[in-house]
């Protein structure tokens, strides 16, 4: 009964709920006038959510949020990935059993389009999409931006969304220079700060089919080659492979499964997840090894992640 919890979760952060506590503590029944809801209902979904420690209820009938609740407020790490999960990934969840018959995505049969595709035409959608991304940066980014750049003096983001994550990179490394690659529509959406703006370039293409930018340093690609099944992660890591110098270097930030199943892991969520919204996979260092080796790369380096693991990979000479 676990989705009961989630679409609990989903409903109260949807309707501003969360957001009216992370104010203030308040009844069910002040918080049901401003938020629009029925005040008995709500009353029942902050009760359920209060066992599984989101929130708490005093004597008097009054909610507040726990430290853990607060993550969904608007500024708190979870709040869009938490709203970005409620739709259409979850009417996708719906028809679960059609990917487990044919190994293909759920999304295509329920929407009746790619994930993608289904976003290139919903600017409002993309743009929440996104931002969801963005927001998950700074958990995943970790051994990215604790390392070394100073022999670096050029790196391209493929697939790099609005452009959170070059732009906390070159944030970090004032000499470094930038280039942001994406879909005409997503690249439209990166505003560059003031401070970054001048050593960021956006460059919008298909990492299927476009040339890439040649002749960079760093070659980074983060959460993409799990969005796609082998055949088509290889094609764009060729792509990739075509535009680098030799003595350049790929840096993948995506999950790396254990090989084991006797602890629990993320990982394992999200594989299936990119499985119904995508037909993509999650890899373990085996399948990373195989992968990279097809599409010219020797695999030189991972750095484990409780979120995301770096993954570095030279071309194979
Ligand atoms: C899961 S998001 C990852 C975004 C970002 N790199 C991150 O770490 O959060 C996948 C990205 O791949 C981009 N993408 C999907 N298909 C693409 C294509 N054919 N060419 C270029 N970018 C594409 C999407 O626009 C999106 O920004």
């Amino acid at each position: 009964m676990g989705f009961i919890v989630s679409q609990a979760i989903f409903a109260v952060t949807k309707l501003g709920v969360v957001e009216a506590l992370r104010a203030a503590p308040a009844t069910a029944h002040s918080l049901a006038a401003r938020t629009g809801t029925d005040a008995d209902a709500l009353a029942r979904f902050l009760r359920l959510l209060a066992t599984e420690g989101l929130l708490t209820e005093d004597r008097d009938g009054v909610f507040a949020l726990t430290d853990l609740g607060t993550l969904l407020a608007s500024d708190g790490s979870l709040h869009h990935l938490a709203t970005n999960l409620s739709d259409e990934v979850y009417r996708a969840w719906s028809a679960a059993s059609h990917s487990l018959r044919t190994g293909k995505p759920a999304f295509d049969e329920v929407f009746g389009d790619s994930w993608f595709g289904w976003l290139a035409n919903r600017p409002a959608e993309s743009e929440a999409f996104n931002t969801t991304q963005a927001a998950l940066v700074t958990q995943r980014a970790h051994a990215l931006l604790s390392r070394d750049w100073s022999d670096v003096n050029t790196v391209v983001d493929i697939g790099g969304g609005n452009g959170t994550l070059i732009t906390a990179l070159l944030r970090a490394n004032p000499h470094l220079q930038g280039t942001l690659f994406d879909q005409p529509q997503v690249v439209a959406q990166a505003a560059f700060p003031p401070d970054t703006a001048p050593r960021c370039t956006a460059v919008p293409g298909d990492f299927f089919t476009s040339p890439l930018p040649p002749a960079q340093d760093r070659y980074l690609i983060s959460q993409i080659l799990h969005d796609w099944p082998d055949e088509a992660a290889g094609r764009i890591l060729s792509n990739i492979r075509e535009a680098m110098r030799p003595n350049a270097r790929l840096l993948i930030l995506d999950q790396v499964l254990p090989d084991t199943t006797t602890q629990p892991h993320p990982g394992r969520l999200l594989d299936l997840n990119m499985l119904i919204l995508l037909g993509g996979r999650e890899r373990s260092t085996s399948d990373w090894t195989s992968l990279l080796t097809t599409s010219g790369f020797t695999l030189t380096h991972i750095t484990p992640g409780p979120r995301s693991s770096l993954i570095e990979a030279a071309p194979t000479l």
